[in-house]
């Protein structure tokens, strides 16, 4: 039987009435989110919104006790194994081993996931390359920059291949020319390589026009649009305005 157009695609991610506390005090309250395959989505949100908490259920460095996760149809719980290969990981706090080259930083990853040294090192070419960034392969991490690092660090995030990319505010401490490019080179992934990619911030000029934007505020999604549709709801002139409004910022005249 033929499948219809209309059957819906499986969601790179899948998060549903999800609620996390620390003690007694809640951080995430049913929370729902979904992320089409290649779907670029921006978690926006105050520090302290539940950013990093939502990242750390979904990496499942906190354990699920209310609600659902499945990464390309793959139950967090149920199916672990299957939905972590499907996912990359950019962390809040960088990872990457300063004393080891970018190669041994890679293909240590590599062997992490199963893959052969050749493999590993083919991928990492590639993904290096995508970056301009080949010529730093026998350069120990030390020695980049801010922006380089994080871009080894997404190059690794994407070694395996996964469906779905997550970066937990990406680029923190990096000056303003390197958020630019970073934004910018994570948009253009998406786009040639069809990763889902949830990318959380509490920067509004990270957010591009056309965005999709969930709006999370005390562990509570607020607004969940593509941004001019955001914009209109809250009856702003921008999204930083409608932002404002939504998490209670806004100044009265
Ligand atoms: N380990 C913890 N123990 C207790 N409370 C925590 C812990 N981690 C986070 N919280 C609280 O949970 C809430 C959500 O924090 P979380 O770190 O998820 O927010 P965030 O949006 O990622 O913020 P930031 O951008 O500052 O990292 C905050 O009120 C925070 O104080």
């Amino acid at each position: 039987m033929a499948v219809s157009d209309e059957t819906p695609r499986t969601p790179a991610l899948d998060v549903r009435d999800l609620s996390f506390s620390y003690g007694g005090a809640p951080a995430l309250q049913e929370v729902d989110l979904r992320i089409a395959v290649g779907e670029f989505v921006v978690l926006l949100g105050l520090n302290g919104a539940g950013k990093t908490t939502l990242f750390s259920l979904v990496t499942r460095l906190y354990d699920t006790r209310h609600g659902h996760i499945a990464v390309e149809g793959h139950d967090l719980h149920r199916q672990a194994t299957h939905a972590h290969a499907c996912m990359g990981v950019v962390f809040q706090q960088p990872t990457l081993d300063l004393d080891l080259t970018v190669k041994q930083n890679l293909l240590y990853h590599g062997a992490l996931h199963g893959m052969t040294r050749r493999m590993a090192y083919e991928r990492a070419m590639e993904q290096l390359g995508r970056m301009g960034m080949q010529d730093s392969l026998q350069r120990r991490v030390r020695q980049l920059s801010g922006g380089q690092r994080r871009r080894v660090e997404i190059a690794r995030g994407l070694l395996h291949h996964p469906r779905l990319l997550l970066l937990d505010e990406p680029t923190v401490g990096l000056d303003m020319a390197s958020r630019r490019a970073l934004v910018s080179h994570v948009h253009e992934l998406c786009a040639s390589q069809g990763v889902a990619v949830l990318w959380a911030t509490h920067l509004i000029d990270e957010v591009y026009a056309d965005d999709r934007v969930v709006v999370l505020d005390q562990g509570r999604v607020k607004a969940d649009g593509h941004v001019a549709d955001i914009v209109a709801a809250q009856g702003s002139e921008t999204i930083g305005a409608a932002f404002d409004r939504l998490v209670g910022k806004e100044t009265t005249p």
